[in-house]
């Protein structure tokens, strides 16, 4: 039940200076009141009024959890004088505070509003530090007011002091006129929330302001799903869906922001300018590095000859065709499936750089996929954002990074290649190339049929459509039939061919199952039980993938039964709720949105930090190491030993992990997969999402479920349709 309550504060007994969570005692009358929540900035001394619920806490008994609350500065004297001895007001400590009250009595708070250069005649405060007191105090109740009418709006405080910090005065006059400015300058305010506000404040469904934003969000939410533009009738259509406004309508104003720079049309297709200018520097940076290296020419083949015989190996005719080519150009790419031999041709690569005293960087999108790099190459491996040097001051989006590597300071380097170059995204790939300076040769190697980036753009498969830089294409698939079922299988898939479902495989397994239940069952077993045993692994390292969320065989359904099998309740271990379910120490999770800020850090003995760093991404793995409910902390450990805390705040950046979706696989590997298949849309059922799944595991996959669903997702062959125009500004400007 939700209720009011209202005291003094007595004391601050803790207090996360970070997010600003707080524990305090409050003084209501004879009652005292633990009060947690979060507050922005509370004094003791200061008189609150408070709105939530009480609940009951297992060790700290009742409290008040305060969902919203509102500050008033006492006005009696001895109230007011420790309010103002407890550093609410800069400048003014206890002893001070006690010679103001005694000076000025009940009278003392509109003196120092009304008339703060009387504050002056109290020894100890200058003339200056009178009027920066008054000041204070105007900016105190400003602030105050400010909170109370975006309150009626239904704004949180943390949202409501960032607007004000932004606007302060003419906040009011922004929201009564265009609260949909809130969208433009305010991280955490998007259209909707200012939709609302604007609704309320009673703009018109008509307004310019509110059609000129509407587009824009819809541009974005556009690119959000991996879009660089929309074709200008699907953005007019998607727009007016979403104001109730009709299109006509909307047209006009598409050519006021176009002069405003706000958006760029080019035949018929709108883009964000953002957009358009990273997909079109994107194509003059890759035109840069693309040079032939001079004097590369002698004896190339002779060095690469002397490598296989060191080596022990014979490069096929494309392996070495694409070896030569990244010595003779300044940019070049390497594509091709799962066994073709990727992997050896960079070590071959490496090799003959390293013959020639070049310097060498490694990098790959993820995490994961870095690691992996470094175990195949023997090479130091890194993420592109740890070798770009992702620096503190960032924002929570991609598009807003900010790298101490770029332009002005760029990478050191001879040779840099990059593996699973699929998942790399318009806006990484920007910041990469930013930092790379001509004459630094760039070698990108992925897969172009895996799925396209989670973030926008498709920059692989657009470059490789493009025809304008050096392409080598590995088809000839080394690993043996008998070696790797998973390879074949994966190659058949991709070519639309029939694979064998007889299970006369070492590594690659059908199930035929028709019911849900049973699957999920057979799930289980596989999970806890045979995988493990089957594949020496422990059961974390198996990975369920299933192609969808909702549904008995969807992600979140088999989160909870898996949860319940491998790591019940027990006395011992911590919970936490959250909306969706509960976490438990023990629990698998993944981090489900790229953080930059948040940090984690590698402890050494007895728990004490031997490195520090910041960034957790999208799709990295751990497990829950404690729970701390007073704290309202709860520890992940990812790979490599790395802890990060997270408040219950942020709490939804975090999954359970036992299965995800195949999607937020992408570019990672695990020892065993699992994959229930039964039914689904036929949108996102696709040979494609399926040759990404199968191609996710290197010792194992087992299919469970339907024969027909998996022959009708290998003969589903559409394909997710982005709008990219990457391949457009590559063909313009290598023609100029
Ligand atoms: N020219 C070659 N001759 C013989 N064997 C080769 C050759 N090239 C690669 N192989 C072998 O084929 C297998 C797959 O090669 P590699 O790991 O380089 O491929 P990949 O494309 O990186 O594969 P994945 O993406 O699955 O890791 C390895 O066992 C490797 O030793």
């Amino acid at each position: 039940m939700r209720e009011k309550i209202e005291g003094y504060v007595e004391h601050i007994v803790y207090r996360n200076e970070e997010n600003g969570y707080t524990v305090l005692n409050l003084s209501a009358g004879k009652d005292e009141i633990t009060c947690v929540g979060s507050f922005q900035s509370v004094h003791e001394g200061e008189y609150l009024e408070a709105e939530g619920q009480y609940s009951t806490h297992a060790t700290y008994g009742q409290q008040f959890k305060a969902e919203q609350y509102w500050i008033k500065i006492p006005q009696n004297g001895l109230a007011l004088e420790r309010y103002l001895g407890s550093g609410a007001v800069k400048g003014i400590g206890a002893a001070l505070a006690a010679r103001i009250v005694r000076r000025f009595g009940d009278d003392t708070l509109r003196i120092m509003e009304e008339e703060p250069e009387r504050l002056a005649e109290i020894k100890g405060i200058s003339d200056r530090k009178a009027r920066e007191i008054g000041e204070q105090m105007i900016e105190k109740s400003q602030m105050q007011n400010a909170m109370i009418f975006l309150s009626q709006y239904g704004i949180s405080l943390t949202l409501g002091i960032k607007i004000y910090n932004q606007y302060q005065d003419t906040l009011y006059r922004i929201l009564r006129e265009n609260p949909y400015k809130l969208a433009e300058d305010i991280q955490g305010v998007g259209f909707k929330i200012a939709d609302e506000i604007a609704g309320r404040v009673g703009i018109r469904t008509d307004s310019e302001y509110r059609i000129r934003s509407g587009l824009y969000y819809t541009l974005s939410q556009a690119s959000a799903q991996g879009h660089m533009y929309l074709p200008k009738e699907e953005l007019l259509y998607r727009t007016s869906e979403l104001l109730g406004v009709e299109r006509e309508v909307l047209g006009k104003y598409l050519m006021d922001m176009a002069i405003d720079r706000k958006i760029i049309m080019k035949e018929e297709n709108v883009y964000t300018s953002q957009s358009y200018f990273l997909e079109l520097n994107t194509a003059r940076m890759l035109q840069e590095l693309n040079i032939v290296c001079e004097n590369a020419e002698e004896g190339i083949e002779k060095r690469i000859a002397m490598i296989e015989a060191k080596d022990g190996i014979t490069l096929d005719i494309m392996q070495r065709k694409a070896v030569a080519a990244a010595v003779r150009n300044g940019l070049m790419i390497l594509t091709g499936g799962p066994g073709t031999g990727k992997t050896t041709t960079i070590n071959t690569m490496i090799r003959y750089f390293e013959s020639e005293d070049m310097d060498i960087f490694l990098a790959a999108p993820t995490g994961r996929a870095a690691k992996r790099m470094t175990e195949a190459t023997g090479y130091e491996a890194s993420t592109i954002h740890r070798l770009l040097e992702l620096s503190g001051v960032v924002e929570e989006s991609s598009a807003n990074v900010r790298f101490e590597r770029n332009e002005d300071n760029p990478l050191e380097a001879d040779v840099i290649i990059i593996d699973e170059m699929s998942m790399v995204d318009i806006h990484l790939m920007h910041a990469l190339l930013s930092a790379i300076v001509p004459g630094t040769r760039l070698i990108l190697v992925g897969d172009m049929n895996q799925l396209p980036s989670v973030g926008p753009g498709s920059v692989l498969r657009d470059m490789i459509r493009a025809k304008a830089f050096p392409v080598v294409e590995l088809t000839r698939i080394f690993r043996q039939a008998s070696e790797s079922d998973i390879v074949v299988n994966a190659h058949k898939i991709h070519a639309g061919q029939t694979v064998s479902l007889d299970n006369h495989s070492r590594d690659f397994f059908f199930l035929q199952r028709n019911d849900v239940r049973v699957i999920q069952k057979v799930i289980l077993t596989l999970v806890s039980q045979k995988l493990p045993k089957y594949t020496d692994a422990r059961p974390q390292d198996i990975q369920v993938l299933s192609p969808m969320r909702k549904g008995p065989l969807g992600v979140e359904s088999l989160n909870e039964i898996l949860q319940r099998y491998l790591n019940p309740p027990g006395p011992d271990k911590a919970e936490r709720e959250n909306g969706r379910g509960v976490f438990r120490e023990g629990d698998k999770v993944m981090q489900i949105k790229n953080n930059y800020q948040l940090e984690w850090e590698i402890r050494g003995k007895h728990g004490i930090a031997a490195q520090r760093g910041m960034g957790v991404f999208n799709g990295d793995l751990g497990v829950i190491t404690s729970i701390n409910s007073f704290g309202e902390l709860l520890t992940v450990e990812y790979e490599e030993g790395r802890f990060v805390d997270y408040t219950f705040k942020q709490l939804d950046e975090l999954e359970l992990a036992y299965a995800t979706t195949i999607h937020k696989a992408q570019g990672s590997e695990y020892p065993a997969v699992v994959i229930p298949l039964l039914g689904g849309p036929k949108m996102l059922m696709t040979r494609n999402l399926l040759y990404t799944a199968v191609t996710r595991a290197r010792k194992c996959v087992v299919l469970t479920g339907s024969a027909d669903t998996f022959q009708a997702m290998i003969d589903n062959q559409t394909e997710e349709n982005r709008y990219t125009t990457l391949s457009q500004r590559i063909g313009e400007l290598a023609r100029d």
